[in-house]
This record gives C-alpha cells, structure tokens and sequence, in this order.
C-alpha cells in the first residue's frame, strides 16, 4: 500500500471547554481526493488550520511527505509542499492576476527577496506564474485586476497561486464557495484532472461535488472522525445519516 503523502496523528485543540478537534488522524495517499466533512462547527477549519500552520496543536504531529512539519511555520510548510487555498479568498484585489501569482511563487522561492529589483520583471518567477495561470485556463487574463474577475475566476486564480508552489499536496477549505451550481460543475471537472497534479485534502460542503469527487470521505463531528470511507460506505453509514447527512435529507 502506498505511503501516505500527508498525515495528521491524534491531533487535538482546545478552546476553553470546547474540543475544536479531538484525536483526528487522517492521512492523505498519493493520487486520491480525500473530503472531510461535517456540520458547521465540527471543527474542520480547525483541522486545516492546524495541519497548515495556523494554528498550534495542544496535541498530536501532522506528516508531510514522511517528514514531521509540526514545528514548522505556514511559509516554511508551503515551501515543502503544502499548497492551500483558503475559504475567504486572500487575493490582492487590486493587484493584476500575474502579480497575485507572481507573489505566490515568490513564496516558493529560496532566493532572498530583492526588494530593489520589481519582482514582475524576475523572468523566471513570472514563467513560473504564467504556466500556473495556464493551468488553471486564466493565461489570457493574466493583466486584468483580480478584483474585476469573476468569483468563479478567483477561486481558479487561488488554485493557480497554489501551483505555483509546485505543491506535493493540496489542503482546499471549500473551494465551491459562492460557485454556483455552474461554475461547481466547473471546478468540480478541473479538481478531477488535478487530484493527479498532488493529492486534494478537500474540506467542502457541496455534498455533489464531495460525492463526484472523494476517493475517500471523512465524516468529523464534535472535533471527532466518526467515520473513514468510500462514499458508498458513508451514504450507507446509519451514524453518518444520524449525525450529518440526516441534517440537511
Ligand atoms: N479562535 C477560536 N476561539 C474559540 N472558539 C473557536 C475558535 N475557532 C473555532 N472555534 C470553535 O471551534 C469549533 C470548531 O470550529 P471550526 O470553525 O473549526 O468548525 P468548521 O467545521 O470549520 O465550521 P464551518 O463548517 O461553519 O466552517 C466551533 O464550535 C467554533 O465556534
């Protein structure tokens, strides 16, 4: 069986009385879209938050690639591989589309900052942004304002700044956000041709995009995983249905 690209062990945090997450250990295998889901408040912004580097666990270890990087800030956990995108959009709106990538490959590079040359004209930091932005089929908009695409569009601008860490592993907090049902059928296609790219940790409320797209779903109620599956098996699960799914049935 293949080794896990990303691993949490027994994480836990605490707000006061409440368990945001309590013992969650769920890994992330090459290739597979893994979902984790549940009602609001089950604690998976806390989970990714911590897996990312936000947030400091009270408890437990997150694996990147066989590495332990918990002791690792959120910039030095993106230059080993960890490539987010988050709920609430962290774009520059005013900046071009080419400089929000510029500056998420600027992330990933090792060399200092040189702050006396523009960072547009560094070739190879806008080759690498450029070939992002195809990706993600944004190249054309490349000059336009990031505030004047559409939601749709940033949320691929988002996956785009994200490639261009060249990421061994995505954590993806609700990309479908505001999508519509359109423009999610849309990302719905593009996350499928990625999962091949790096493996997708996919928090995600859209249960049809969820279901298209899981190889595996994780169901966290309470700050707890109460169940680990395929999406047949959690479809199936009765304490899934009572706990979340009956919710919204
Ligand atoms: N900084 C904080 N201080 C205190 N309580 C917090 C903090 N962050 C989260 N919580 C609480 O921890 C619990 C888990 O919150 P979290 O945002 O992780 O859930 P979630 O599953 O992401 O919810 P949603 O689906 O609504 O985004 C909630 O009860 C929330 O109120």
């Amino acid at each position: 069986m293949s080794e896990p690209v990303l691993a949490t062990f027994g994480l836990c945090k605490r707000f006061g009385a409440l368990a945001a997450t309590d013992d969650v250990s769920i890994d992330l295998k090459p290739g597979e879209i893994h979902a984790i889901i549940g009602p609001n408040g089950a604690g998976k912004s806390t989970l990714i938050a911590q897996i990312c580097g936000g947030l400091r666990p009270d408890a437990g270890r997150i694996k990147l690639l066989g590495r332990d990087v918990s002791e690792l800030s959120t910039q030095v956990r993106a230059q080993a591989g960890l490539g987010r995108t988050f709920q609430i959009s962290a774009l520059a709106m005013e900046d071009t589309v080419l400089e929000n990538a510029v500056l998420g490959a600027l992330g990933a590079s090792s060399r200092p900052w040189r702050f006396w040359q523009p960072v547009l004209n560094d070739s190879a930091l806008k080759e690498t942004a450029m070939s992002a932005l195809e990706r993600v089929g944004l190249a054309e908009d490349a000059e336009k304002r990031t505030a004047d695409l559409s939601h749709g569009q940033r949320r691929q601008l988002e996956v785009a700044v994200a490639l261009t860490l060249s990421p061994k592993a995505f954590v993806m907090d609700e990309p479908m956000a505001g999508l519509g049902a359109e423009g999610s059928k849309q990302m719905t296609g593009f996350l499928d041709t990625l999962r091949a790219e790096a493996p997708i940790l996919l928090v995600e409320h859209d249960m049809d995009a969820v279901f298209a797209l899981a190889d595996r779903i994780s169901v966290l109620v309470y700050g707890r995983v109460i169940a680990t599956g395929s999406v047949d098996d959690i479809r199936q699960s009765d304490e899934v249905r009572a706990a979340y799914l009956g919710e919204s049935a």
